[in-house]
């Protein structure tokens, strides 16, 4: 559904008084996510995962240049390319909760989010949507700073998914959640990929990208370094085929840290 090809982001900064030059964030990306599956983008912070789902939406700030070319069942997808509206059929859960309007009630906010993305919904649908993510019906009439930072994380869930848009792309969905209400999320983004959508979910958790993904691809450096299946993280990783995949798997605090030294100097380079 989703495919970015030869993708490289970097950034405008004047090196003098004048003169500008670029300073490369991500390099080459080929990537797909089909439909029906979780694909996990996993990184270090600073690998630029958020990078890349900022391109897809067109909100990299003003001296960001993009290059390369991102369509969605074939067809380009505007704003990764400069245009100005974001199909509606593509919804971005952003890692930073201040996406969220200050000073619009909860209910408010999710009822635009139907709207914007074609589907209005009743009071009771509103509410049925908030409590598929963990919310109760009180949220609706409650301002964002009323809420917790798990609350608000869920309710940019509920926010993004509401208007059942073909593709999701999760950044950080389960930051500042306990392992229920991570777990509830999680579960919940699963089961929207197992009823036929894509979501690509942005974490540098591996544990919770192997539990709930069907691929996980690798961000390094600005660059990918490829793709596993989630099911060849078990055991000592022999079905991995990145000697760095590996070496993060075995660093895992389950897996007792037994990355060998050729292994961590994988994972450095
Ligand atoms: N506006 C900007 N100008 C210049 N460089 C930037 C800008 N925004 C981000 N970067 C650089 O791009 C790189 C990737 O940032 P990004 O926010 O995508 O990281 P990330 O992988 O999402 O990390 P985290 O997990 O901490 O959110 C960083 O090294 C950062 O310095």
């Amino acid at each position: 559904m989703l495919a970015l090809e030869n993708v490289s982001i970097g950034f405008l900064r004047y090196d003098g008084l004048v003169h500008r030059c670029e300073v490369p964030a991500l390099d080459g990306i080929d990537l797909t996510v089909d439909r029906g599956e979780v694909l996990a983008l996993v990184g270090a912070s600073g690998a630029g995962k958020s990078l890349l789902a900022h391109a897809l939406f067109g909100i990299l700030p003003e001296n960001a240049v993009v290059r390369g070319d991102v369509s969605l069942d074939g067809q380009p997808v505007a704003a990764a390319q400069g245009g100005k509206r974001c199909s509606p059929r593509m919804a971005l859960v952003p890692q930073s909760l201040s996406h969220l309007d200050p000073l619009a009630r909860c209910g408010k906010q999710l009822q635009w989010a139907a709207k914007r993305g074609g589907k209005a919904k009743t009071a009771t649908e509103l509410v049925d949507t908030l409590e598929s993510f963990g919310l109760g019906a009180e949220v609706m009439r409650l301002y964002p700073h009323q809420v917790s930072g798990g609350m608000a994380r869920r309710l940019l869930l509920a926010i993004a998914t509401i208007s059942e848009p073909d593709l999701i792309v999760a950044d950080e969905p389960t930051s500042g959640l306990d392992p229920d209400a991570a777990n509830t999320v999680l579960c919940h983004l699963r089961r929207l990929a197992d009823h036929g959508k894509a979501v690509l979910m942005i974490t540098h958790d591996l544990v919770t990208a192997v539990s709930h993904a069907d691929r996980v691809a690798i961000l390094a450096g600005g660059r990918l370094l490829g793709i596993e299946p989630a099911n060849a993280f078990s055991g000592e990783g022999r079905r991995l085929s990145m000697p760095y995949a590996r070496a993060l798997w075995l660093a895992m605090p389950d897996n007792h840290f037994t990355a060998t030294p050729l292994e961590r100097e994988a994972m450095h380079a």
